[in-house]
């Protein structure tokens, strides 16, 4: 179920492999425009529709787009901005047997197809360009990107110049990480990924539902997976995080605490003092709720036991390397992150990935756009999940959540991305006036 995503070189050179193979440049873009052109039938209905061509294959893709339509009875009127200046796009060119308008003089049109820039986009669009392609998005009753929005780095999600709300984009062969990472996925509307016949395969990819494996018929609360939750000043982070844990199919969830926490379900044993040498402990949680006391974590990083490190012990770890050698997943925001790993340079996917090789760990890269990055390269990108997550304590749920994966038997990494994704799709379920509280409540049905 998992998408891949490749960077514009990747996306490349599994076109280039794909030539190589057989299929000619012209089939692929044939494919590529058939398929916007497919897709705008679908989504957007049969309207007038603008077709902005730029001077590459993302506007070759765009005269292709524009012979279906107008084979299906659309009225169609083509813009460009320039000459077309690859083989391929001449082509295409050569086959729209309409006019073609110039682009700074293009009227409005009800169905706008921004066909300028994709993958191959080396700076921002100039201001005049960028502003007059805004306007156009922005009059629109229907926008569509093909592949991507232009302006945005394919890589890193960036804007490189401004960039107008777009209803949908049409990418083909691969997602590309701009449709998952900020600014830029925001920007997109609905996305279709198109098939063209290129063998997509790497790394990367987006989050799917995960494969939970079976319940083992003969199997008992401890070999169902336990969880030891360690509290700190707040207990009530701590007792989101238990509960997410208990409802997320641990078999036995315990929390040692100094004081009695009133809010936690019966089911989660309360304990006044911590053996973590105790060898049934599927996962120890550390973080939520801890504050300012680096013995509990200390403590934590004794024990021979997978860990997940959240909220304040991510803080409190000090130096990545102190995590060599342990099997640890990581739960920053963006905070946290930039006061363990300090401001690394690069997208937020390079970010991640260089995270995960300092510390030896998971790092789930928390926030609109979160990501899973494992020291072995792995890096899972999550579906769009509803922004009513962005509420206090939803954070100290997915550590539960991943700790109970976790604990489960999952390897750390896919703990983690089966985590992203349940507590993405409990908050769908939950809807918009959520709390955390309600999230936790929300994790069965998205299990199920
Ligand atoms: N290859 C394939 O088989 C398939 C590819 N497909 C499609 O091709 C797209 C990639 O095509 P592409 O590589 O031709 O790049 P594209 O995005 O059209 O633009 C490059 C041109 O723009 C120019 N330029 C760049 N930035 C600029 C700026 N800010 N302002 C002004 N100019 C700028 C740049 O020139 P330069 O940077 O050298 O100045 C160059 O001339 C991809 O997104 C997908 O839609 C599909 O058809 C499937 C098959
Ligand atoms: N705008 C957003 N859209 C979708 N998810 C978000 C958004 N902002 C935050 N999230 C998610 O909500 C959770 C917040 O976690 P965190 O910042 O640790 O909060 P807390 O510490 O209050 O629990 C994370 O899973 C994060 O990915
Ligand atoms: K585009």
């Amino acid at each position: 179920m998992a998408r891949p995503i490749l960077t514009a070189d990747q996306m490349r050179a599994a076109e280039a492999a794909a030539i190589q193979a057989g299929i000619a440049e012209t089939t692929l873009m044939e494919r590529a425009g058939a398929g916007m052109a497919q897709a705008i039938r679908f989504y957007a209905g049969p309207r007038e529709t603008l077709i902005l061509c730029g001077p590459g294959n993302n506007g070759g893709d765009g005269y292709v787009a524009a012979r279906h339509l107008a084979k299906h009875g659309y009225t169609v009127r083509v813009a460009a901005l320039d000459e077309p200046r690859t083989e391929a796009s001449r082509w295409a060119r050569s086959q729209w047997d309409g006019p073609v308008e110039r682009f700074a003089e293009a009227a409005a049109a009800p169905i706008v197809v921004d066909c300028l820039f994709g993958t191959g986009l080396s700076r921002g669009l100039e201001a005049s360009v960028a502003e007059r392609l805004s306007r156009l998005v922005d009059d629109a009753l229907v926008a569509v990107a093909c592949d991507l929005p232009s302006g945005v780095s394919t890589d890193g999600g960036a804007s490189l110049s401004p960039i107008a709300s777009y209803d949908l984009t049409v990418t083909f062969g691969a997602l590309k990480p701009a449709h998952r990472l900020m600014p830029a996925m925001a920007k997109m509307g609905r996305v279709v990924l198109a098939n063209i016949g290129v063998e997509a395969d790497g790394k990367w990819f987006e989050i799917g539902r995960l494969e939970i494996p079976p319940l083992d018929p003969q199997g008992h609360k401890y070999s169902r997976g336990l969880v030891h939750c360690l509290a700190g000043q707040m207990p009530g982070a701590i007792a989101l995080a238990a509960s997410a844990a208990a409802r997320s199919g641990a078999g036995y969830v315990r929390v040692s605490t100094s004081l009695p926490i009133t809010n936690l379900p019966s089911s989660v044993v309360q304990t006044g003092g911590a053996d973590l040498q105790d060898e049934r402990i599927g996962c120890i949680l550390v973080g939520p709720g801890l504050g300012d006391t680096p013995q509990v974590l200390t403590l934590a990083l004794t024990a021979p036991r997978p860990i997940v490190i959240d909220a304040d012990a991510i803080g409190l770890v000090g130096d990545p390397e102190r995590l060599h050698g342990h099997d640890t997943i990581l739960t920053p925001h963006e905070g946290e992150f930039i006061k363990l790993f300090g401001d690394l340079s690069g997208s937020k996917a390079d970010r991640a990935l260089e995270a995960a090789r300092r510390s030896q760990s998971v790092i789930v890269y928390k926030g609109p756009d979160t990501l899973v990055a494992s020291p072995d390269g792995r890096l899972g990108f999550a579906p769009p999940a509803p922004a009513w997550l962005a509420s206090a304590g939803t954070g100290d749920v997915l550590a539960g959540m991943i700790a109970a994966m976790r604990a489960r038997g999952l390897d750390p990494f896919e703990a983690a991305c089966a985590a992203v994704w349940v507590h993405g799709r409990a908050a769908e379920a939950a809807g918009p006036g959520m709390i955390a509280d309600d999230l936790v409540a929300a994790i069965p049905s998205a299990l199920s």
